[in-house]
């Protein structure tokens, strides 16, 4: 079955870091509702700013402490308007794709001493069972040419460049880090290749 995307409304939101367009769709891949917040014209052009950020309901929504996803989805809007276009990718992945139940008892292994990697894989999962073709239909139905992506993370570049968006390069986006943050933080950089606590160039 060809992957389809639908954009099935657009409607600008205004926000504390400016105007953007939210672009609402629906898909044949998953029964998500996934967004793109724009923010001026990308059509056609090339090193477009984007951030592909995976739902957390409690870092973006509660502001908890316990990951960096709210202060990166504040950043990463922060850049997109200092640069005056680019796109907010908000993937519904929540817990790295485990989902929000998962997630919180994720969380209490984590409190018995766990770290998040070793909290998925005693819940029967993956450490990271996201996968990110959406945000290449995403990126094509916005017909950008290529991309710099917001992100520490080198899976997500590998995983769109695999699609076929051509990654210009990375704009990194560090949260600050702090006691109730700082295990996940150094799980990143240690497990999940992060690039995070690099030496400032
Ligand atoms: N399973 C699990 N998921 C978590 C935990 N803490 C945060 N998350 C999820 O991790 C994801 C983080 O998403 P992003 O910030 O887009 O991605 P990232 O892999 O951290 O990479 P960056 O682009 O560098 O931010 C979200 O879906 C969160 O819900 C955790 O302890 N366990
Ligand atoms: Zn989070």
């Amino acid at each position: 079955m060809k992957q389809q995307l639908k954009n099935l409304v657009q409607t600008p939101i205004p926000t504390k870091h400016g105007e953007f367009i939210l672009h609402y769709y629906s898909n044949n891949i998953d029964d998500k509702e996934h967004i793109a917040l724009v923010k001026g014209d990308v059509t056609g052009k090339s090193h477009v700013p984007v951030r592909i950020h995976s739902e957390c309901f409690t870092g973006d929504v509660l502001g908890s402490r316990r990951c960096d996803c709210g202060e990166q989805l504040d950043l990463a809007l922060q850049i997109i308007n200092a640069a005056g276009f680019g796109i907010l990718i908000y993937l519904r992945q929540e817990g790295r794709g485990i989902g929000l139940l998962n997630k919180l008892r994720a969380y209490n292994l984590q409190d018995q001493g766990m770290d998040t990697v070793d909290a998925n894989i005693e819940l029967g999962h993956l450490a990271d069972e996201r996968e990110y073709s959406i945000a290449g239909l995403i990126l094509d139905d916005l017909q950008v040419s290529s991309v710099e992506l917001i992100t520490n993370n080198p899976k997500k570049i590998t995983s769109l460049e695999k699609l076929g968006v051509l990654v210009e390069k990375r704009i990194p986006v560090e949260a600050l880090a702090h006691s109730d943050n700082i295990d996940y933080l150094k799980t990143k950089a240690k497990k999940m290749a992060h690039l995070l606590f690099q030496p400032k160039k």
